[in-house]
């Protein structure tokens, strides 16, 4: 991109007209376009140094912002031309990280590269680089994203403005998750993009666009002009959720891994803008221990390169019933612990999960052929796959039949839905053995609601705990019958000093926990009273529990799943596949989603504690 811009020189000076070009990572700048062409270069940055702001004030203003406040300010001549160089300037900065630039000639700042050049120079990857870049992008990108929502209100308000009275609603309808309660998000973390900002209404856009509105040219034009203002959010938004999975890759990644590596797992979410790099081979062997986490690549390869999961050895399992007393029978699934559920029947048989791994690990087999000439972006698609099937193997019956944890509410059961099964329904076993494939079973019934959700913001938190509750299925299916119990599988790993080994149980379990922990908190707040407001509750019980274990990334990341929180409406909706079903008894309903809730608190308390006191008895961090 090039193009005139404005560039802040000194008071002395003020602002001066300058020739800027942009092109590979670099932002150069010349006295003119012709000397541009000529190659006058009077300065260039490297992109990836600096943080860019969407400047609050001045809305035709970009910011430069460097480290050491040598800070580069730029105006564009109008709103749109500014959008088109933040565009530009932070696709950039996304496509080239430091890892990949040269230095270059006129650089006016290349002192300042230490720090990267140390990064790029030794191969190996500071988090804390990284952490910084994505996080600027991410300040960065919901700047840019409130700024877009708020033109697409104005135009919205405008057209409504510019209706028949009759076909006008008085006030523009705010979504309740918009609303966001102030103290649940951590706006430092986020940058200027502050909770007030984003959570403003509607209404309160209503004066400014009055006075537009007669200029505004309605029918063809405000279409064209809504679609592309929409194209617009879709294209931050999708930014944003690539950011937001790059922190979370990120935060998790503990050990050194290569800078290389670090940059194509980065890279590859940058697809759809730069499809020319899909046909770039990578070395699978190379990244073996790098790319692991969230997206366990690693531990898929090695799970497809491994003999463990014999088909034999775990798909005819005869003694699971006996270790697994209370696990689901073949056919018939009683959740009759409580007057008000019911007792189902013939219901449709849960497939032996241990068999459903293996079919499907065999037949990815085959597939296996060309993995190690994949290129990273097909590996990411393979991800995602995998991801589904993931889920799908912690939960086999979903692939032929929605389900929908409260169906039974009105014994509505001849529908043959799937029953999800509960904590409270786990039996011990000898000395408060948890049953491992039944705990795992309760959890990736219970965290499956967030699928209904529907949104993107808790993709993070899904692959978080599928890969957990894998990573223990994984250990399980080595031996069904010696880790019939979870501590079994823990003491297995304490004997052989594996506790602390990458993706080891121990960890997994632990994390799965804290999950579970913060379910239980969540269900116990909204279940106290029925005024409780879903933010509230989602926000006290991450404070209780997950926060203390989570880094600055990841409680942004938390910040921004708040975002996408469904009303408390909404979330009774989501429990039922009818929502006639709930709206025709909203009351009963809820009261029964209340005591279901209650139970459920209950019998996650009863294993939480189980795992911490075994933990804490073994001296291990819980
Ligand atoms: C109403 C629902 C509200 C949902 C709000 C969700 C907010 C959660 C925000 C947290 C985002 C976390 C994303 C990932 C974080 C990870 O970084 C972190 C650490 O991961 C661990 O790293 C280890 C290496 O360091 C690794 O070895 C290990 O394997 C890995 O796990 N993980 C976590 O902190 C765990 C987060 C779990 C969050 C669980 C939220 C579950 C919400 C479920 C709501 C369901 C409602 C059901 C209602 C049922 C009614 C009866």
């Amino acid at each position: 991109m090039d193009g005139y811009l404005h560039k802040w020189t000194n008071y002395l000076k003020g602002w001066q007209l300058r020739y800027f070009v942009l092109k590979d990572g670099i932002l150069s700048y010349f006295n003119n376009e012709n000397d541009s062409k000529n190659g006058d270069c009077k300065g260039s940055y490297k992109i990836f140094m600096f943080d860019i702001i969407v400047n609050r004030s001045d809305k035709t203003r970009v910011d430069l912002i460097l480290a050491n406040e040598n800070n580069l300010y730029l105006k564009a001549s109008d709103y749109k031309e500014r959008q088109k160089w933040l565009v530009a300037l932070a696709s950039q900065k996304a496509i080239y990280p430091s890892i990949t630039l040269q230095n270059h000639p006129n650089d006016e700042h290349s002192t300042k590269q230490s720090f990267q050049q140390e990064n790029t120079m030794t191969g190996t990857y500071d988090s804390t680089y990284f952490l910084k870049l994505k996080q600027s992008e991410l300040k960065l990108y919901c700047d840019l994203l409130t700024q877009q929502t708020h033109d697409f209100k104005n135009v919205v308000l405008a057209v409504r403005q510019s209706l028949p009275t009759s076909d006008k609603q008085s006030k523009v309808d705010i979504p309740q998750n918009s609303k966001i309660d102030d103290n649940s998000i951590d706006s430092s973390i986020v940058g200027k993009c502050s909770d007030s900002e984003f959570s403003e209404t509607f209404n309160s856009e209503l004066d400014s666009v009055k006075s537009e509105q007669c200029e505004f040219d309605k029918k063809p034009n405000s279409v064209k002009k809504l679609d592309e203002l929409s194209s617009n959010i879709n294209i931050t938004c999708d930014m944003l959720v690539q950011i937001v999975r790059n922190l979370v890759i990120l935060s998790n990644t503990s050990s050194n891994v290569s800078a290389e590596a670090v940059k194509s797992l980065l890279n590859e979410t940058q697809e759809s803008k730069s499809k020319d790099k899909a046909d770039i081979s990578i070395d699978l062997d190379q990244y073996k221990y790098h790319l692991y986490h969230p997206l366990y690549l690693n531990q898929h390869l090695n799970q497809y390169n491994t003999q463990n999961f014999s088909t034999e050895a775990s798909s005819s399992t005869p003694s699971k019933a006996q270790n697994l007393p209370n696990s689901m029978p073949s056919n018939e699934l009683s959740v009759c612990s409580s007057p008000s559920r019911i007792s189902v029947k013939s219901l449709p048989s849960r497939p032996n999960s241990s068999f459903y791994v293996n079919r499907k690990t065999k037949q990815k087999n085959h597939n296996r052929i060309d993995m190690n000439k994949m290129s990273l972006i097909s590996i990411r698609n393979y991800h995602i796959e995998y991801i589904k099937e993931t889920a799908l193997l912690a939960d086999p019956v979903a692939e032929h039949s929605s389900h929908y944890l409260l169906d039974t509410a009105n014994s509505n059961i001849e529908s043959g839905k799937k029953v999800l099964i509960r904590f409270s329904d786990i039996a011990l076993l000898d000395n408060n053995g948890i049953p491992t494939e039944f705990f795992l079973n309760c959890c990736s019934d219970v965290f499956s609601i967030l699928d209904s959700f529907g949104s993107t913001a808790f993709l993070p938190v899904k692959i978080d705990v599928y890969g957990n509750i894998n990573k223990i299925k994984q250990k399980y299916l080595l031996d069904t019958e010696k880790f019939n119990s979870l501590q079994c599988i823990i003491k297995h790993e304490i004997d052989e000093k594996k506790t602390h080994s990458k993706n080891s149980a121990t960890d997994a379990l632990m994390w799965l926990r804290r999950a579970v922990w913060f379910l239980r908190e969540f269900l116990s707040n909204f279940s106290k009273s029925a005024d409780s407001v879903m933010s509230e509750c989602v926000h006290l019980s991450y404070q209780k529990t997950l926060r203390q274990h989570h880094n600055f990334v990841v409680r942004s990341i938390f910040s921004l799943a708040m975002r996408s929180l469904p009303s408390k409406e909404d979330f009774y909706k989501r429990l039922v596949s009818d929502h006639s079903m709930y709206l025709n008894n909203k009351e009963q309903f809820e009261n029964h989603v209340i005591e279901e809730m209650k139970l459920t608190v209950i019998g996650i308390d009863r294993v939480i504690n189980i795992i911490k006191d075994f933990y804490t008895k073994n001296k291990l961090d819980i």
